[in-house]
Parts: C-alpha cells; sequence; structure tokens
C-alpha cells in the first residue's frame, strides 16, 4: 500500500492543510517520505460530527456484528503484511522481532474483546420485576443495562506504535463498548498510524457500519489534541504517554461544559521491594533479572522497574555487585524520538548531578543517535524522604536504588510513593511477615502487586489491571488493559415500567440474548 499523508475521515482521504509531519526514523535521524499533512479545525469538527451521527446505530448494532467487526479489524491489520512491520521498525526504532510480537497481541486483543462482546455480560443486564402488591408501596419495574458513552477520542502511544495506538487497548475496548472512535496519530509514528488506520476503515466498510464509526486525525503541537477533548460530540478521551500531556488533556476535558472522563496512563516508577530473605537466597540471580527488566525494549515501558527499595547489607551488596556487572555490559539501543532520547538524557544527567545520589553503573556507548545508555544510580531513604525530584519518572533504562536502613524505613519510603502501576515484591517464605506488613501500603499505591517476577509485560486477560492512582493513570477505577477496560467506555442507564416493546433486547423477558442477568438478585442466564 502506497503512504498517501492523508487523514482518514470516516470513508474520504483528506490532505491537511496544517503544517507537515514527517517520521524520522531515530536510528539514522533521518526523515522519512511521506510527509503527513497536519490536520485542524475542520477536519476535528467533521470527524466528530460523522462519529456523532454513526454513534446511535453503532451502539445498537447486535454482538454479534460488533465481533464481526472487531476480528475484521484484526485480520486486515493481518493482511497489510511486512509492509506494517518494515514501517513501524523504521518510524521506532523497535527491533523487528519486538513488533512481530506487538502485532500478535494487538489482533489477540481485538479477537478477545470479539468474544467479549459475544459473551455479552458488559451488558451488565439487571431486572427487578414489578411488585404491584408489594405493601405500604408497589414496586414499580426496574431494569438497567448498560450503554457506551457516545464517541471516543484515542491518543495513540509512542512506545507501543500498534498495540497502544490506531487500533490498540483503547480503539478496541471502545469499539467493543459500542463507541465511535476519532484517533489523533502520534506524531511519532504517522505512516504506522496511516496503514492501520486504512485497516480499521475497510473493516468499517466491509461491515456495512456508519462512516464514522472511525476517522485518523494528524496533528504536531496541542492544538488537534485540544479541539478533539473540547469537542461536544467526544464524550471520553483514551491516553497513554506523559504526566504532562495527559493532565492537560484532563485540565481541557474538565473545563468542558459538559466535563467528560479522561483515561489517561500517565507516569510510574513501579517500585520493587527487594527483601531480605530473597536476597539472602538469591541476590545475584535477582541482581541480573531486574537489568534484563531495566533494559528491555531501553526501558520505554511505563512498566519499568524505576526505583529499588531494600535494607542495606551484605547481602544487598552482592546484588549491587551482579547488577552493576551485567548493566555494565548492556548495550545501548535505539530510543523511540530523539525527544525521548533528550528527555532521557536531561533524567539522567539530574539524577547524576544530584549530590544525594551516586551513581553506580552506566551501560555501553552507542555509536548512533538517540541511544539509550543505561543507568543505575543509589541514594539513601532520607534522600528519598527529602528530594521529591527523586520520584520523577525518567523513562527509559535508569533506576534508583533506594538503602533503608532497616524494614521499618522502607515501609516508610513506600508510604510517601505516589501512585504507580505496579508494586514488586522479591520475597522467599521467611519474608512473608514482611511482604504481609507492606501489603496494605501496596494495595493503597498500586494497580498490579507481584511476586517474585519483573513488572514489564502485561498480560492481556481478563484479571489484568494496568492502571493505579495518580499520576500513574487519571482515574484509578479502571485498567487500560485487558477485557475489563471496556467498562470506562459504559454507563448504567435504568428503565422503570418502560413497556415491553420499547425495551431493548438484553432486557426483554424471555431473555432472547441469552444474556447472564441478575434478576431479582439472582444471577444466571434467565
Ligand atoms: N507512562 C507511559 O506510558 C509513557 C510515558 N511517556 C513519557 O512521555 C514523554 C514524551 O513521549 P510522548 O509519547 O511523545 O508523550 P506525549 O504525552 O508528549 O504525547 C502523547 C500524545 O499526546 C499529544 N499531546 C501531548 N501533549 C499534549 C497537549 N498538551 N495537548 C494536546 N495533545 C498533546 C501528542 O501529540 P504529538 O503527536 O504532536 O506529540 C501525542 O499524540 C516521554 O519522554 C516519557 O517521559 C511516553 C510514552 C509512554
Ligand atoms: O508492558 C506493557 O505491556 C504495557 C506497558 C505500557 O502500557 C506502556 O509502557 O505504556
Amino acid at each position: 500500500m502506497t503512504l498517501t499523508g492523508m487523514m482518514l475521515i470516516g470513508v474520504e482521504s483528506h490532505r491537511g492543510r496544517n503544517g507537515e509531519i514527517r517520521a524520522i526514523d531515530p536510528s539514522t535521524g533521518a526523515a522519512l517520505d511521506p510527509a503527513f499533512g497536519g490536520g485542524g479545525a475542520a477536519e476535528v469538527d467533521r470527524a466528530c460530527q460523522l462519529a456523532w451521527d454513526a454513534f446511535d446505530r453503532f451502539r445498537e448494532t447486535a454482538p454479534e456484528d460488533r465481533a464481526v467487526f472487531l476480528e475484521a479489524v484484526a485480520r486486515n491489520i493481518l493482511d497489510l503484511g511486512d509492509e506494517l512491520i518494515v514501517r513501524a521498525v523504521a518510524e521506532s526504532g523497535l527491533p523487528r522481532a519486538r513488533l512481530e510480537g506487538e502485532r500478535g497481541r494487538t489482533v489477540g486483543q481485538l479477537r478477545l474483546f470479539a468474544a467479549v462482546v459475544r459473551e455479552g455480560s458488559w451488558i451488565g443486564a439487571r431486572i427487578d420485576p414489578a411488585l404491584p402488591e408489594r405493601a405500604p408501596l408497589p414496586r414499580p419495574d426496574l431494569r438497567q443495562r448498560r450503554i457506551p458513552l457516545g464517541p471516543v477520542a484515542v491518543f495513540g502511544a509512542s512506545n507501543f506504535p500498534l498495540a497502544f495506538s490506531v487500533a490498540g487497548g483503547d480503539t478496541a475496548s471502545a469499539f467493543a463498548a459500542g463507541c465511535p472512535v476519532v484517533v489523533k496519530a502520534h506524531s511519532a509514528h504517522p505512516g504506522t498510524s496511516e496503514l492501520v488506520g486504512r485497516a480499521v476503515q475497510a473493516a468499517v466498510a466491509e461491515c456495512g457500519l456508519p462512516e464514522g464509526v472511525f476517522s485518523l486525525i494528524f496533528g504536531a503541537g496541542t492544538s488537534v489534541g485540544t479541539a478533539l477533548v473540547a469537542d461536544p460530540r467526544i464524550k471520553a478521551v483514551g491516553f497513554t504517554g506523559s504526566r504532562r500531556g495527559g493532565v492537560a488533556l484532563m485540565e481541557v476535558a474538565a473545563k468542558r461544559p459538559e466535563p467528560i472522563p479522561v483515561y489517561a496512563e500517565m507516569s510510574s516508577i513501579n517500585p520493587a521491594f527487594l527483601l531480605p530473605a530473597a536476597l539472602a537466597a538469591r541476590a545475584e540471580a535477582l541482581g541480573r533479572g531486574f537489568v534484563a527488566s531495566l533494559t528491555l525494549g531501553a526501558g520505554q515501558f511505563c512498566t519499568n522497574p524505576g526505583i529499588l527499595l531494600a535494607v542495606d547489607g551484605p547481602d544487598l551488596d552482592r546484588f549491587v555487585a551482579a547488577a552493576v556487572e551485567a548493566l555494565g555490559g548492556s548495550a545501548a539501543p535505539t530510543m523511540l524520538t530523539p525527544g525521548i532520547h533528550a528527555a532521557f538524557d536531561a533524567g539522567v544527567a539530574a539524577l547524576a548531578d544530584n549530590a544525594l545520589v551516586a551513581t553506580l553503573a552506566r551501560g555501553l556507548d552507542g555509536d548512533g543517535p538517540n541511544q539509550c545508555r543505561a543507568a543505575l544510580f543509589a541514594t539513601t531513604a532520607d534522600a528519598f524522604l527529602d528530594d521529591p525530584s527523586l520520584r520523577e519518572e525518567v523513562f527509559g533504562s535508569a533506576s534508583l536504588l533506594i538503602r533503608c536502613p532497616d524494614l521499618e524505613s522502607l515501609r516508610a519510603v513506600a508510604e510517601r510513593l505516589d501512585g504507580q502501576l505496579t508494586a514488586t515484591l522479591q520475597m522467599d517464605a521467611a519474608d512473608a511477615g514482611a511482604a504481609a506488613a507492606l501489603l496494605p501500603t501496596l494495595e493503597r499505591k498500586a494497580g498490579r502487586i507481584l511476586a517474585n517476577g519483573w513488572p514489564t509485560g502485561v498480560e492481556v486477560c481478563h484479571a489484568m489491571v494496568h492502571g493505579g492512582p495518580f499520576p500513574a493513570t487519571s482515574d484509578s477505577r479502571t485498567t487500560s488493559v485487558g477485557t475489563a477496560a471496556i467498562e470506562r467506555f459504559l454507563r448504567p442507564v435504568c428503565y422503570q415500567d418502560i413497556p415491553a416493546g420499547l425495551l431493548p433486547e438484553s432486557l426483554r423477558d424471555g431473555n432472547p440474548l441469552g444474556l447472564w442477568r441478575r434478576v431479582d438478585g439472582a444471577l444466571g442466564r434467565h
């Protein structure tokens, strides 16, 4: 497929006139063809109007039809073949194998949401039949289902050009809920975005859905994204990116005459607690495992282990020696964009220049542009508690070890942490007491708590929580990965004494869709 540099507004391809966006190959620094025309207010307006026009029809599509649509998107992405992978490699600097895996995850995610739509429990059907004889007051007939919020604005993420981008988890879960989607493409991978966008656009047409179910807009800077979130026809936002960007969009959404939810996944430093018995038993293996997680994908994961906490002593020294050796020999992979590389270097320099912080190790230097030289630092619990700058995310392979005098101080540090996506416990049986003492704090701080693993690599499944208190996300009640992500785009409606002929199928007597429903409090397929 020839890349056109055009936006996709419903069925149309449209050349933007507001400046040009060119992807940069971060491994060479070279600008890639073609130039993509940036959108403006007119394109945002048109895409939002089409999305609004599509909403009532799309939200009432039968579950089977919506599932078939999600599967068509998955199939069309696979049909793009190698062209998609080659372009994504050029635009992101990520290795081919990683992007092939990410494509598999993206397609699997779409198919999983197809299964969720068919299964139907997301509708949340509840029926409390009328009790006309109840004294002193009769009960009316009450029936509840969940309906989609409306058109959703999705911001593609730089670090997952497929799985968190045009047809990634936010888009898949919004479609599954019945929401049209307007994507603001990430300017780092416009070609990948156009390819995937065309796959989605074709699926909309193949399934006979209204054209406004999907649009794709380009736009560098803040104006297109801001206009999209401010548009009254947009009813929710999905975002993965920087804290600054996420907070700016939260503010735009909150200032609207009708504020809307923003589901922003932003910044997390993912504390890992190295508990004493685990350190005593396997300090060296932990050191090597930690460096493998820290350096995976140049550390460009929001689940990257950015701080370590442990009680100081000889076992911690063994861990440090192993980590320093592994990190010192780690190669310098290419980062996603010159901007992300510059932010990484600035964050590392700030830590290196901090008088309260010691540099333990740096990875190997690279010989190309935008390469990530891994870094490991150490500080004390007191310094960490005193200096709020040490709690900030450095996006990339950089981590800070906090040496604590005892377990009490380790708990005090944990208590001062901001909200996190993950918290990791490295523990053996003898650490159970220390872990139990930490758990209430970790539950308050993080969306996912894991033992004896490392936090990078998020399973797409039913029980996953990829979320957490601010600043990890803007709304700790939800997840952006896994099937529960659909909940973000639904709201309940109750029908009181509505005549049978007007009720949606999901709430009709006789259960024509065969759903699991809660009838008079009892859950069953009735
Ligand atoms: N926690 C996480 O999961 C991630 C964190 N990051 C962090 O973000 C930094 C920058 O990376 P990047 O991916 O570009 O993230 P950004 O937050 O800068 O950008 C994400 C998307 O939002 C848009 N955007 C950003 N700010 C605004 C705004 N104020 N108003 C409207 N739209 C906005 C961007 O537009 P445009 O396309 O024009 O840039 C882009 O489409 C990294 O260095 C890292 O610190 C990055 C990726 C993931
Ligand atoms: O590791 C993953 O699978 C997801 C990580 C993520 O959401 C991110 O880095 O933005």
